[in-house]
């Protein structure tokens, strides 16, 4: 390439960011932005002053040698990114929502033996809990010299509960060895949310951090506690970590712990394959968690390859009929062989309402019987199990075919396993984010990755915007019906019931989002997030 064409194109490619960065000012400017806006700690308590990060100071110094953040480690302020991965024209770009970029700052406004801070896991198990509460406490310790870090035992409750007996303190050393570990040293539970005992308890304790890891539920809680806070005047920042093998919380890539849950469920998928397999008209059903939607089971479906028919509460389906699921496992059993189905934990919400209610009357069900566990979600209903006896029952009526059903519950088998890799590179990333965050003054936020760069996300949009669920439109399910082949399990006249059905429930959530994003447009424009004095966003510290 001659140079005079590199020139042109250099020149060219600066005009174009010169573009960019006007659009983004004045779009700024006229605070049309959609800015997710963080709590800062000097909105609630405006005489809070920074201190200069100890980041800066042990670089300058050379006074610790454990890390070593160059200047354009912290982050730039006003450093949005974007909700939406791909716009096309102005419009879009200003009603993408944007989120304030986590990591390490220059301003801190908690010296090191100021803070007393509290760690509790909440809710379900998770593959990489230990290596989220690692973090935490090692970025704490090593990089803002904290020394009052306690563990709250058992969730929510253990705030109250036996007190002081379930706090328990922790530095490095205690949390060295836990990343190869599953569950929580912490220990979890459901249920036992109680603002008063718990404000109570954190003042006995004098704590003013707190890193809550915890699901959908948990946020809900993180909320109603942080407004009970604020209503006492109680000066504690508060920080959730999104938990849960669900995948189901919005706007982050995805939740730590999923990736190695689906692993996981791989390996009993192989298991199925190959019983049925080997067995004559073989049919291999595996249960995968999610009680409200089907992220695990379809994501372990495309991993495996070996999938047939997948079944997910999200996307409706019936049992019975000549479209029907059934035939479909019959259908494939007697031409190749075999078969093998994954059943998403809760896909009794995508039952046609005439077959659910069979089924639980065979069962012993009443129709609107509902069993909620303590935290107040809908214990399912077994439905693999149902088909397991059900297919065997039809398929020899109508067919006289004899199948071999084998049945796998793995159930906490994929959520107890330690975090892999990639998951154990999201724990510590995040954990040690949500100590910036905290460290820098900013409150009442979750952290999580958006187009794989971690942000700060307000807890009361993502509590408003509920829990993410699968469409029959995205690409996943998509991929997933291209590669098992299966096809839409209704027949047309309950198809189009159910379009309409889907279509509503998708407007539902599309005005759900609406309302977030005017609720962040009408936010005042990012004043808190002026208050960064970073100089550069490259490489930042996470
Ligand atoms: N609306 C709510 N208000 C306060 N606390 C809640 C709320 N919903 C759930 N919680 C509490 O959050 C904790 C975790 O909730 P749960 O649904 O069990 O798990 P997860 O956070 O993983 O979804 C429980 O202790 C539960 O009592
Ligand atoms: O038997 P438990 O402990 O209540 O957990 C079962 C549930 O946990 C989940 O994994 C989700 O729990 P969380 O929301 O706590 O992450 C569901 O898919 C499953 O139904
Ligand atoms: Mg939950």
């Amino acid at each position: 390439m001659n140079s005079e064409f590199l020139d042109k194109h250099a020149q060219r490619l600066k005009e174009l960011v010169a573009q960019r960065q006007d659009l983004a000012d004045e779009l700024l400017e006229q605070k049309k932005v959609n800015i997710c806006r963080v709590t800062h700690i000097t909105d609630l308590f405006p005489d809070s002053k920074s201190i200069e990060s100890p980041l800066i100071k042990s670089l300058e110094h050379g006074e610790h040698n454990s890390f070593y953040l160059p200047e354009m480690s912290f982050v730039k302020e006003n450093t949005f990114v974007l909700q939406e991965k791909f716009y096309t024209d102005t419009l879009e770009l200003e009603s993408s929502l944007k989120f304030l970029r986590a990591g390490a700052r220059k301003d801190v406004y908690f010296q090191g033996d100021e803070v007393r801070a509290g760690i509790v896991t909440c809710g379900g198990l998770c593959p990489g809990l230990n290596v989220v509460i690692r973090s935490i406490v090692t970025a704490l310790w090593n990089d803002y010299s904290v020394r009052k870090i306690w563990g709250i035992k058992w969730g929510f409750r253990g705030f109250y509960e036996d007190f002081p007996n379930n706090w328990v303190s922790l530095d490095p050393t205690k949390v060295a060895n836990i990343h190869n570990l599953g569950g929580t040293i912490l220990g979890s539970s459901r249920g036992g949310f109680n603002a008063p005992a718990m404000i109570e308890a954190i003042k006995k304790q004098g704590i003013n951090q707190l890193y809550i890891i915890g699901g959908d539920g948990t946020h809900r809680g993180i909320l109603a506690l942080q407004k009970a806070l604020r209503e006492e005047g109680l000066q504690v920042s508060i920080c959730g970590i999104p938990k849960t093998i669900d995948n189901d919380i919005p706007f982050i890539d995805r939740s730590f712990g999923f990736q190695t849950a689906c692993e996981a469920a791989v390996k009993f998928i192989d298991s199925a394959n190959v019983e049925s397999e080997a067995a004559e008209y073989g049919v291999g059903i595996v249960k995968l968690m999610g009680r409200y939607c089907g992220y695990i089971a379809v994501a372990s479906c495309l991993a495996s390859r070996d999938v047939n028919i997948c079944l997910i509460p999200e996307v409706h389906f019936q049992l019975e009929g000549e479209e029907g699921v059934y035939e479909a496992i019959i259908e494939r059993a007697k031409v190749k062989g075999h078969c093998v189905v994954v059943v998403a934990e809760g896909a009794e919400d995508g039952m046609i309402p005439e077959e659910r209610d069979k089924m639980r009357e065979k069962l012993g069900i009443a129709k609107d019987q509902v069993k909620k566990d303590e935290s107040g979600n809908v214990k399912s209903v077994d439905i693999g199990s149902y088909i397991k006896s059900d297919v065997a029952k039809y398929a020899m009526e109508k067919h006289n075919t004899k199948l071999t059903v084998k049945y796998l519950d793995p159930m906490y088998a994929i959520r107890t396993v330690p975090a892999n890799c990639d998951d154990t590179v999201l724990c510590s990333r995040l954990g040690t984010v949500a100590v910036h965050g905290i460290l820098c003054g900013f409150t009442d936020f979750s952290v999580g990755l958006v187009r794989d760069e971690p942000v700060m996300i307000p807890i009361d949009i993502l509590v408003e915007a509920g829990s993410k669920k699968m469409k029959r439109k995205d690409y996943d399910w998509q991929r997933l019906i291209s590669s098992t082949g299966q096809w839409s399990f209704l027949s047309p006249e309950n198809f189009a019931k159910v379009i309409t059905q889907e279509r509503e429930e998708d407007k539902r959530r599309k005005e759900q989002l609406l309302k977030i994003k005017y609720k962040a447009q009408d936010q005042k424009n990012g004043s808190a997030q002026r208050r960064d004095r970073g100089h550069s966003n490259e490489n930042h510290h996470d």
